[in-house]
């Protein structure tokens, strides 16, 4: 009984205190324009009374036509500083002070650890030195004959899809046939390990799902907003049992890569540079680390994995599912893509990494679809250090800051006509006197999406590979709403038809 009442008044006090610093830090951003909201719990009555993704996500793009380029909500005891201007995105994003994530991603630890991703300091530091090499030119160029098998595989299956549809050509759901390409394809390429069952495959895409739901889940209910009360509810469990899930996945392609390795059955080394440095896949760069430098442990592998498995895959999934629908939706720009493919790679030839070095026009399309669609819509960092934004307000220092890429890429002063798709908006001469930081969908800075090199050849390799045999067509259903939860997603199924060619 003494022990109940001991941590109910630990954990009034330690409300008591989060809601004083909320306030404190309310009262010091109170001049900068917010939406209005609850006396004591902020905004986070909106999030309670819309607890739906979609509506969550229409509410931001509201706030950012009416309030920004900057803005502050708070959720309880948290402010939030959210940042539209490319400015203020350069403030933070190019230097190496406001490199810390922020309590948002701690959502993610149970699941990522702290892996590069959710990782600071001389943590994060460390591992991406250590990672870097491993999308080295020559590592990329090695993976364009996976990306290619995987768009084959990808083709047969449209064409059975075609074939057992009685009556023209059906309208194919995109996302899961394209999330399913980019997990084989980051765990052949990063990780070295091919032919994941289709089961598994499900229920790892599903656990992601979940993931996605927790999260968000985590964003709408206060009291989840607090570790120690969160991990008494149920979502906590079943979170659990789902991390636990995703990790013997991971801890099962650990075991098998290394079993590869030892017995010889695949070589770790890519190749060596003229500096003489070993160049090896993600995976086998950090089992190297392990047994031949320990600098790394098996649970800081299993936090790589989990966190290049995930970003490896669900962001290029996205990427390419919108994409696939922005050219169904504009023949004429379809055209012009198969056509520059077409005068640049004779049809019966396997793509090389050069041929997909040569395509500007491609290049521009699938540019002007990561501004309208960008995979990972907003980041966001804790300020290290008192700033001042472009607008002279003043930020201290442990202010959570969004960075909102969705609305920077469709703001109409630096992208007039912003729902258009136009590619030529990324032609030289139109780009020669944006901001720098006007286009962000990798992030930029010294934080910037390791996986972006990875990310655009593997895009490209799909693209080619498709439009070679299909015409894309339309749906003719109204164009789609968006949600977040890890990445952007459509609301429902994005459908498109493929005409053989
Ligand atoms: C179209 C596809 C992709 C998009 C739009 C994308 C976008 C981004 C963005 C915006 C960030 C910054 C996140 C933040 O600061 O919170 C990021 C980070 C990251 N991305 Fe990507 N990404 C893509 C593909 C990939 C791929 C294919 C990989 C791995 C193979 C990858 C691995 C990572 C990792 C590990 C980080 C954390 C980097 C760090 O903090 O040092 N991404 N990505």
């Amino acid at each position: 009984m003494l022990g109940a009442q001991a941590v109910l008044w630990a954990l009034v006090a330690l409300v008591s205190y989060l809601l004083i610093q909320g306030f404190r830090f309310r009262k010091v951003l109170s001049h900068i324009p917010s939406p209005p909201g609850h006396w004591l719990i902020g905004n986070l009555e909106f999030l309670m009374r819309n607890p739906y993704p979609g509506k969550i996500f229409e509410y931001l793009r509201d706030c950012a036509q009416r309030y920004g380029p900057i803005y502050r909500f708070s959720t309880l005891h948290i402010v939030v500083i959210n940042l539209l201007h490319p400015d203020d995105m350069e403030l933070v994003l190019s230097q190496m002070k406001h490199m810390k994530k922020s309590r948002l991603y701690k959502f993610l630890g149970g699941w990522l650890g702290e892996g590069l991703l959710t990782s600071s300091g001389q943590k994060w530091q460390k591992r991406r030195k250590l990672l870097t090499p491993a999308f080295h030119f020559n590592v990329l160029q090695k993976f364009l004959d996976i990306f290619n098998e995987e768009t084959s595989n990808m083709v047969k299956q449209i064409e059975e899809m075609n074939a057992q549809s009685l009556g023209g050509k059906p309208l194919i759901n995109l996302m899961p046939i394209v999330t399913n390409l980019t997990l084989q394809s980051i765990t052949e390429t990063a990780l070295g390990v091919s032919s994941v069952e289709e089961d598994t495959m499900k229920s790892y895409r599903s656990n992601i799902h979940k993931m996605g739901q927790f999260v968000f889940g985590r964003v709408t209910k206060p009291w989840s907003l607090i570790p120690l009360v969160y991990s008494l509810s149920n979502d906590y469990e079943k979170e659990s049992e789902t991390i636990h899930s995703l990790h013997q996945f991971t801890y099962r392609v650990m075991k098998e890569r290394e079993k590869q390795l030892v017995d010889g059955r695949d070589e770790q080394v890519v190749s060596t540079t003229y500096s003489g440095r070993k160049i090896m896949k993600m995976l086998d760069l950090l089992l190297y680390a392990k047994i031949n430098e320990g600098t790394i442990d098996y649970e800081g592998i299993r936090e790589e994995v989990d966190t290049f498995m995930f970003e490896g895959h669900d962001t290029t999934a996205a990427a390419i599912t919108f994409l696939l629908y922005a050219l169904a939706e504009h023949p004429d720009i379809q055209e012009n893509v198969r056509k520059e493919i077409q005068s640049n790679i004779t049809p019966t030839r396997t793509p090389t990494y050069h041929d997909l070095q040569d395509l500007p026009y491609t290049e521009r399309v699938i540019k002007e679809s990561l501004r309208l669609y960008p995979s990972v819509p907003l980041i966001t960092r804790e300020a290290s250090e008192d700033f001042l934004s472009h607008t002279g307000s003043k930020i201290p220092k442990g202010t959570v800051l969004y960075l909102h890429i969705f609305d920077l890429h469709r703001n109409p002063d630096i992208y007039p006509d912003p729902q258009r798709f136009d590619p030529d908006r990324f032609l030289p001469e139109n780009c020669a006197n944006r901001h720098p930081f006007a286009y962000l969908p990798f992030s930029a800075g010294p934080r910037n999406c390791i996986g972006q090199k990875f990310a655009i050849l593997e895009i490209k390799a799909v693209i080619v590979g498709l439009l070679r045999k299909f015409r894309l067509e339309p749906s003719g259903c109204a164009p789609p709403s968006f949600f977040v939860d890890l990445i952007l997603r459509p609301e429902g199924p994005i459908n498109v038809k493929f005409v053989p060619i």
